[in-house]
């Protein structure tokens, strides 16, 4: 039996726990400070043990994922590392930066226990084990940043184990990470806040300005409402990185003030045509940089006819379903299928309509 533990069951932790429970010959332990919380994994069925000792917890383990903000890796790797560990257990986490936790855990380098840094290209702006799911990481990238010493045996064992996530595992440098995730991750978040805060002042003055605000302002925007905590964390700790992205942000949008005192129509239509022409190679149906927020997974027997009884009983109630994907189909096992909307007032219709014919639905 291998045992997966998890220290952080939130909306990582818990999506992770719920890739491995059930899997045959994988048992699942989580921790957390908080007996309250200890009590909530289990009631909800996230884990198959759970306990707020970390002794406990992490012994006998052959996989810890430490899910906590990035801020408390390092601490929580120093009591790690104190307790008891298994000989050959292999730790990683997920936080959103590989380089510092990837130097640190190599100082602090025990010869039978091996890190291997991790970072899942996928999750959203909410958090806690309550937005947890077992899809989360489906197609999304799932990074891992081992360095020259990480044993190749170890490497291929946790790529094993997160077949379980259908991830696809991309092994990249450490620094390299934080570089490409700062620019397409934490400037994002960044610009997202300022945006919608300077539009806040712009409210307070004339409450108009809310009403108004419509899907151009939401799409780029649905990542300021992420956890403000989480987001202290990783910028402060990709700080170099994120200045230098904002130094270069900076001469972006002066190009634009430039191009508008200077009534240049053609430079505008010049910097649509550059982004569209980036933005339309995006791997649309990966998660990560965009992900589709509004999905919901229906299991359906394998049966002919079944998508089409689907699309239709939709369509009969004019909800609009922007993209319809078979995760399983085989003769053996039950499908389950993945339908997309474009907004949460379709989500939301189908999700009640669906239900109402006995479809077992799950976001
Ligand atoms: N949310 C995302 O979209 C996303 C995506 C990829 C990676 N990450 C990374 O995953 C990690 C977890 O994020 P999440 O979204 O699951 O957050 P979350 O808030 O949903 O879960 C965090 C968990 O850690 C626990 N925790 C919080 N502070 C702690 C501390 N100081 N010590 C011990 N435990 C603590 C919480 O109780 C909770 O169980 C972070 O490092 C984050 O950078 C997040
Ligand atoms: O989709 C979102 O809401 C996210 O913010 C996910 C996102 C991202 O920026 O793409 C956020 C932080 C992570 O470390 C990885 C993924």
């Amino acid at each position: 039996m291998i045992k997966v533990a998890i220290f952080g069951v939130g909306l990582m932790g818990g999506s992770l726990a719920l890739c491995f429970k059930g899997k045959p010959g994988i048992r699942v332990a989580g921790h957390s400070n908080n007996p309250a919380q200890v009590e909530k994994y289990l009631k909800r069925g996230v884990v198959d043990e759970a306990s707020t000792s970390m002794q406990e917890v992490a012994e006998d383990a052959d996989f810890i994922f430490l899910c906590t903000p990035v801020g408390s890796l390092e601490p929580y790797l120093d009591k790690l590392l104190r307790c008891k560990l298994k000989p050959g257990c292999i730790v990683t986490d997920v936080g959103s930066t590989k380089s510092s936790i990837t130097k640190y855990a190599r100082s602090k380098a025990v010869p039978y226990v091996h890190f291997i840094g991790g970072h899942p290209m996928a999750g959203s702006e909410r958090s806690g084990v309550e937005a947890a799911s077992s899809h989360l990481y489906e197609n999304a990238y799932y990074v891992l940043t081992p360095d020259d010493a990480t044993p190749a045996e170890a490497y291929d064992r946790l790529v094993e184990l997160l077949r379980h996530t259908r991830a696809h595992i991309v092994r990249v440098d450490a620094d390299r990470h934080d570089e490409i995730v700062g620019a397409i991750s934490h400037l994002p978040h960044v610009i997202a806040v300022a945006l919608v805060n300077q539009v806040a002042g712009y409210n307070e003055r004339d409450g108009l300005y809310q009403s108004l605000a419509a899907g151009g302002f939401r799409d780029i925007t649905r990542i300021a409402s992420s956890h403000p905590d989480m987001w202290r964390d990783i910028l402060l700790n990709n700080r170099e990185v994120v200045l230098a992205l904002l130094r270069d942000w900076n001469a972006e949008i002066a190009k634009f003030a430039d191009m508008l005192e200077r009534s240049d129509g053609d430079g505008i239509v010049r910097e649509f045509k550059r982004a569209g022409a980036f933005r339309s190679q995006l791997p649309e149906r990966r998660k990560g940089v965009i992900t589709s927020i509004y999905d919901v997974y229906v299991d359906v027997p394998d049966h002919p006819g079944i998508i089409g009884q689907i699309a239709t009983l939709l369509g009969n109630s004019r909800i609009n379903l922007s993209n319809i994907h078979i995760i399983e189909s085989r003769a053996d096992v039950p499908g389950v299928l993945r339908l997309s909307f474009r907004n949460e007032t379709d989500l939301e219709a189908a999700i009640e309509l669906l239900k109402r014919h006995r479809y077992e639905v799950r976001q």
